[in-house]
Parts: structure tokens; sequence; C-alpha cells
């Protein structure tokens, strides 16, 4: 039954990928096929579900907000991190800078560049990129997880915006640290190598409360992974995260490499890699693939919720 509703979901999202487009703001992104499609589910009982593109490496992009807040709220602590940076949806673009610099001096929410990059300054003097790179190959369940050097260079050579970003942050005495090492892990971070299986450990870690159901470790606190998917729920997915909460309900996270990470509490982990994006910088397919999972498998978070009162 699962096997079959998912093979539907990804033929239903295969069918948009022509509507969309591959991002190439950061040029070296731009190489993507925008018709490679993969799909990876993992569930709580051990099943491993798997069509098209699942094992092709792309970089993770924004879904390494989830990663940087993860180390932070674990490391750092929650009452830190949002003495810096909101949890409120900005309903604007994820590299936008207006509200800024005219509604607040902390970023929105960790999960928009302003954000990301005020969180990324917290961990740039603790943790180097290697502790980083290991944090994240734990909580993936992935070893190959490496620097992608030529997306990293294409993004530091084009990321004025971000730089941009970080000396206003550091002019309005939020960010600390120094901007250019803080934006040089964020830049590394982006460009981390994963696939859609990558991504759907992670969703399974997430959807478990933060212990391994590889090896039954407690990798995060439950309280850090119930702020993270809170975050998700609410701004995970750009300015389309409202629209997607009420139609889907499933916590997930974008990136513009065209990754999406689900998770489906005490039930999946969802990965998604589809670099044909939607307007606001959703993989297309992955968009319609999670709604169509939603629709058939009754897996929006409210509904669960309604099923279990009655
Ligand atoms: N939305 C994204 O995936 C954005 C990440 C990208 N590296 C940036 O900072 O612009």
């Amino acid at each position: 039954m699962l096997e079959e509703v998912a093979k539907d979901a990804w033929e239903y999202g295969r069918k948009f990928l022509l509507q969309g487009k591959v991002a190439d703001y950061i040029p070296e992104l731009g190489k993507a096929n925008p018709v490679h499609f993969g799909l990876c589910i993992k569930t709580e009982d051990g099943r491993h579900i798997e069509f098209g593109d699942s094992e092709c490496r792309f970089t993770i992009q924004s879904i390494c907000k989830i990663v940087s807040l993860a180390a932070a709220l674990q490391y750092i602590g929650e009452e830190k991190v949002f003495k810096n940076v909101m949890m409120e949806p900005s309903g604007d673009a994820f590299n936008s800078i207006l509200k800024l610099d005219t509604a607040s001096n902390r970023p929105f929410n960790p999960m928009i560049n302003a954000g990301a990059i005020e969180v990324v300054s917290l961990l740039a003097g603790r943790f180097s990129f290697e502790k980083m790179l290991e944090f994240i190959r734990t909580l993936c369940n992935d070893n190959e997880i490496v620097l992608d050097e030529s997306v990293y260079r294409s993004e530091k050579a084009t990321g004025d915006r971000n730089r941009a970003i970080g000396y206003l942050l550091k002019s309005k005495g939020v960010l600390k640290g120094d901007v250019l090492q803080t934006l040089d892990l964020y830049f590394k971070l982006c460009s981390l190598s994963v696939n859609a299986r990558s991504l759907s450990e992670l969703g399974l870690l997430l959807a478990n409360g933060g212990i391994s159901t590889t090896t039954g470790k407690r990798l995060l606190d439950k309280k850090v992974v119930r702020t993270l998917k809170t975050l998700m729920l609410t701004c995970g997915m750009y300015d389309r995260s409202g629209e997607f909460a009420v139609r889907v309900g499933i916590p997930s996270k974008s990136g513009v490499g065209g990754g999406i990470l689900s998770c489906v509490g005490g039930r999946m982990g969802i990965g998604i890699y589809g670099p044909a994006l939607d307007e606001k910088g959703n993989s297309i397919g992955g968009g319609y693939t999670l709604e169509y999972l939603s629709e058939h498998l009754n897996l929006h978070i409210l509904d669960s919720a309604d099923a279990k009162e009655a």
C-alpha cells in the first residue's frame, strides 16, 4: 500500500517538472538537470522505499538551516539562540533584506538567510567546518556527505546579498562575530552534497523525536526536535510556508538545490530531489508529491491530531 501510493506520488510530482526552473543565481546550480526527480521514504518500522534519482547527489542549500539550528539549540541553547533571532514567518523571499532593516533588528526566523546567517555566527567561533560536517553526517546517517567545492566557490563568488545581510546584522550589533568567517561557514554548509536518502534519514530522526532508529541512540533532545519541526511547519517552505501548511501539513524544509526534507511524526522521514523549482524556490515536483502523499496517506499534521482525539 505505502509502496504503491509512494510510486503514484512520485509519478504525479514528475508531471510538473517542466513547469519549474532550475536555480541559476548561484551559477553552478544552473547545471542541474531539471528532469531529475527522486523520492526516498524511510519508515519507523524499517521500510525503505525509493523511486527515481534518489541516489543522485546535490547540494543541501537551505536545508542546512535545520542542521545549523539543531547544533545551536543543542549546544548553545534555546535562550541564547532566540535572543538573536525571532520565530516568526517573514512572508518575504528567503534572501530578503527588507524587514531586517525596517521592521526589526533581529531576523524573523532561522529558516531564512538572515536568520540562518545569525545562527551560523553563533556557531562559527565554536565549531569548525569539520565538526559541523561530522554532525551532519551523524544526523543523516551518511558518511559520504562532502563539500561540493565547485558549488562552494560559485556561491562564495556570487554571495554579495548574503554578505550584505551579514554586514547589516553586524552594524545593528546583532551579529557579534566576524562577518566573513560566518559567511564562509554558511556557504560551506549550503554546499554539502546530500541525496534524497540522506534527507529521508534526517527526516526519520526528527519523526522519531531525536533518537536514531538505526542505533537507538539519542542524537537530539526532544525539545530541540519539537522546535525544529515547528519552524519547519511555519517557515520551512519560504514564502509558500502558509499555503504548504494548509495543503500538505507535513513539517518540511526546502533548498534551492532541489531538496526537500520532510518528517511525519512517529511514521516516516521523506527526502526528495527535484531541482526544477517553483517561483518561490521550492522543488516543484516535490511540492506536488508531498501533497499527494499527504492526501492519500492522511499525513496532515492536524488530521492525525484529530484522528487520535476521535
Ligand atoms: N533558499 C536556499 O536554498 C538559499 C541557500 C543559498 N545558499 C543562499 O544563501 O542563497
